[in-house]
């Protein structure tokens, strides 16, 4: 890839370096997946072969994990690092408690397991991202093989006895066949209203025997760098309540994939 980005890759791509910036010597870092993540692992890996940054990424999904590798970054598993100074990963919808949909890659339940075991979890975004409300984004729900119509049923009636159920849920699909998650599962999507309380229904949807975990992401991410397409980024870091601007140079953008 080289040459001009696209408004939203460079928006992406902006963001991916600011949040790059978090990572320092020795880390252990959560490598999320998803469009805005390759982008954060392109920049990660420039880092790597540039600066010489010793890091462990622990990827999301084996998407990440080949890139990574890829681009020059040890991986290893979350079993064998133990616990995670950092995870950067993109998302789907963010609110402005920065509670978070996710799993449009299929990915959300690694990411979800890796982010929690992470010190702290930067959330990499466009400006399309960020809502008043949850729930534009279908909500995925990741659920296992078996007795998957019944699973999907009860989650249907459930939704609908909440008032939460806008249209249905749909069995994602993939060249004509179910979608399938890198843990052999299939994905739901929950086509809902805007979500009034995530906390609840995550706590309710988790409870459905047969669902693995939902793409509600409560109280995990800590900050969003939000790219723009002319190259300024914003930075709102919950913890801090600090919402900062900054620009980012990005005529380098294509010097990214040379190396690799
Ligand atoms: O949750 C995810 C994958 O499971 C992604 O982070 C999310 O879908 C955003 O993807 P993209 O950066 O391509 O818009």
């Amino acid at each position: 890839m080289s040459g001009e980005l696209s408004p939203i890759d460079t928006a992406k791509f902006v963001a991916a370096k600011r949040a790059v910036q978090y990572v320092e010597d020795g880390m252990r870092v959560g490598l999320g997946t998803g469009s805005t993540a390759a982008w954060m692992v392109r920049c990660l890996g420039e880092r790597v072969r540039s600066e010489g940054l010793k890091i462990t990424g622990v990827p999301t999904s084996t998407r990440t994990a080949e890139l990574a590798r890829q681009v020059g970054i040890e991986v290893t598993t979350l079993d064998e690092a133990k616990w995670l100074d950092l995870t950067i990963d993109g998302t789907d919808e963010y609110d402005p408690d920065l509670c978070l949909i996710k799993g449009g890659g299929g990915a959300h339940l690694q990411e979800k397991i890796v982010a929690t075991a992470s010190d702290r979890m930067v959330v990499i975004a466009d400006p399309t991202k960020g809502v008043d409300m949850l729930g534009a984004f279908p909500l995925p729900i990741e659920v296992i093989p078996f007795g998957l119509q019944a699973t999907k049923g009860l989650v249907e009636e459930l939704l609908a006895a909440m008032d939460v159920l806008d249209s249905k849920a749909v069995l994602r699909e993939k060249g004509g066949v179910p979608f399938v998650t890198d843990e052999g599962n299939h994905i739901v999507d929950l086509h809902l209203k805007r979500i009034q309380d995530p906390r609840k229904l995550s706590m309710v949807l988790n409870q459905v025997p047969g669902v693995v975990e939902n793409g509600l992401f409560i109280d995990i991410c800590d900050a969003v760098v939000i790219g723009h397409g002319d190259g300024r980024v914003e930075v709102i870091d919950i913890n801090e309540g600090t919402h900062e601007e900054e620009r980012i140079e990005f005529a380098d953008s294509a010097n990214i994939f040379a190396d690799i």
